[in-house]
């Protein structure tokens, strides 16, 4: 059946008006991009009470997808479905309840996982074994070892390539060398390469229960070292574990595109000169509890709310790529045209994700600080000065990589709210 003939006999059985046609013809509709209609017809499915039409017509109204945006709503739909026993509406609440803003972020989000978890939802699995792998424990690194391979074998690739990581190095686990070659080569079967060399040696384990699941550790303040007083930098080493690198290149990696900047003259995004990289901003969709744990993490080392980050932007820098001195802070004509109530871009974190064999240092030419590419370490800079306007001594650049690939994850975070949830 081609894809039109079998989308009119989904329009046929939609006619008869049953939940699960309609949710049918909705979700090959999202494929094709019309998502208006997928919208109206995944909410009369879930009008009609189907759990997976409620998840879905929530997370259109997360994200604004064939919609107006609206968490408070999404939240009441999924809410619905969790009644009904939807262990993955459960998941998705514990979603928006990481955020704090449309749901208080409370000891729900837990138990919410762990329904998840019980399910063996792949997602769910993928990002407790994250969350242990964290904790120094034997237990909480069996744990995540345990997770891991629960995930991967439901079909989650993502958490296949960490297992394989962690065979390979022997991390939380004996080293297996041919159990990880084994996963290596049935994920390259699908067009799936190795990771590059990541590993973080120690980060701050302070703050962390042994052997229980509580997602709000990522919020366990954590002390950065002040790199310069002009302009303000700060860095943070192991801010992010080997698995949360590991975890962010390879989410961007089939993503990447040229990079571009806003061009001053225009303030429309433009490919130059000025930043040679490659990189994958991540849609907000795209998000699991994983990627929004290690964004949360990053925001609130810079003491900024998640809500005022862009989306994630995760870079690729080949050798003798760059990006030379700039601020990013944005012409006003930019910032209309993005979300002008969210203001300026106050502060930048940035994380190196794998270890760079020479080269690729952030520099500050004001004060002359370069900062080191390691894996995990965070990097803090404000833009803006104390009275919000900008302060030209921000200035940085990337410096051009000389031998390796660097892997950099960037968060802008505005002077308020950019995100609805
Ligand atoms: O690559 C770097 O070290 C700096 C990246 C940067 O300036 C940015 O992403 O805004
Ligand atoms: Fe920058």
């Amino acid at each position: 059946m081609s894809d039109d003939t079998a989308l009119l006999e989904l329009r046929r059985q939609d006619h008869h008006g049953s939940p699960q046609a309609l949710y049918q013809l909705a979700t090959a509709l999202v494929i094709r991009h019309e998502l208006e209609e997928a919208f109206v017809l995944h909410r009369r499915a879930a009008e009609a009470g189907l759990a997976n039409a409620q998840i879905e017509c929530a997370r259109m109204l997360l994200y604004g997808v064939g919609c107006e945006a609206d968490a408070e709503l999404a939240s009441a739909w999924l809410l619905r479905a969790e009644h009904a026993g939807s262990p993955i509406a459960s998941y998705f609440l514990a979603l928006v309840a990481l955020g704090g803003f449309a749901l208080p972020r409370d000891g729900r989000i837990n138990e919410r996982l762990l329904r998840a978890i019980r399910a063996n939802y792949p997602p769910a699995l993928r990002a407790a074994a994250i969350h242990f792998g964290r904790k120094p424990g034997e237990v909480d690194q069996v744990r995540c070892i345990q997770m891991l391979e629960l995930a991967a074998g439901h079909g989650d690739a993502v958490a296949a390539r960490l297992l394989a990581e962690r065979l390979a190095r022997g991390e939380g686990c004996a080293r297996q060398p041919l159990a990880a070659r084994d996963i290596w080569s049935q994920l390259q079967a699908i067009g799936i390469g190795a990771l590059p060399e990541i590993t973080v040696p120690e980060y701050a384990a302070e703050g962390t229960h042994t052997g229980a699941l509580s997602l709000e550790e990522v919020l366990v303040p954590v002390t950065p070292k002040r790199q310069s007083l002009r302009p303000r930098v700060m860095t943070i080493d192991g801010l992010l574990s080997a698995d949360e690198c590991r975890l962010l290149v390879a989410n961007a990696e089939s993503r990447l595109q040229r990079s571009q900047t806003v061009d001053p003259e225009t303030g429309l995004p433009l490919a130059m000169q000025i930043r040679t990289s490659s990189d994958a901003a991540l849609d907000p969709i795209l998000e699991d509890v994983a990627l929004r744990s290690v964004q949360l993490r990053m925001a609130s080392a810079a003491g900024v709310p998640l809500s005022h980050a862009e989306h994630l932007t995760v870079l690729r820098y080949e050798p003798g790529q760059e990006y030379r001195p700039h601020r990013d802070y944005r012409p006003p004509g930019s910032i209309e045209r993005d979300c002008p109530q969210a203001g300026n871009r106050l502060r930048t974190i940035c994380v190196y994700l794998n270890e760079v064999e020479a080269g690729g240092e952030t520099h500050f030419p004001v004060s002359g600080l370069k900062v080191a590419p390691r894996p995990g370490r965070a990097v803090i800079f404000d833009n803006l000065q104390s009275d919000g306007t900008p302060d030209v001594d921000s200035l940085h650049a990337g410096l051009p990589v000389e031998r390796g690939v660097k892997w950099l994850a960037t968060l802008w975070l505005r002077q308020a709210p950019y995100r609805n949830f």
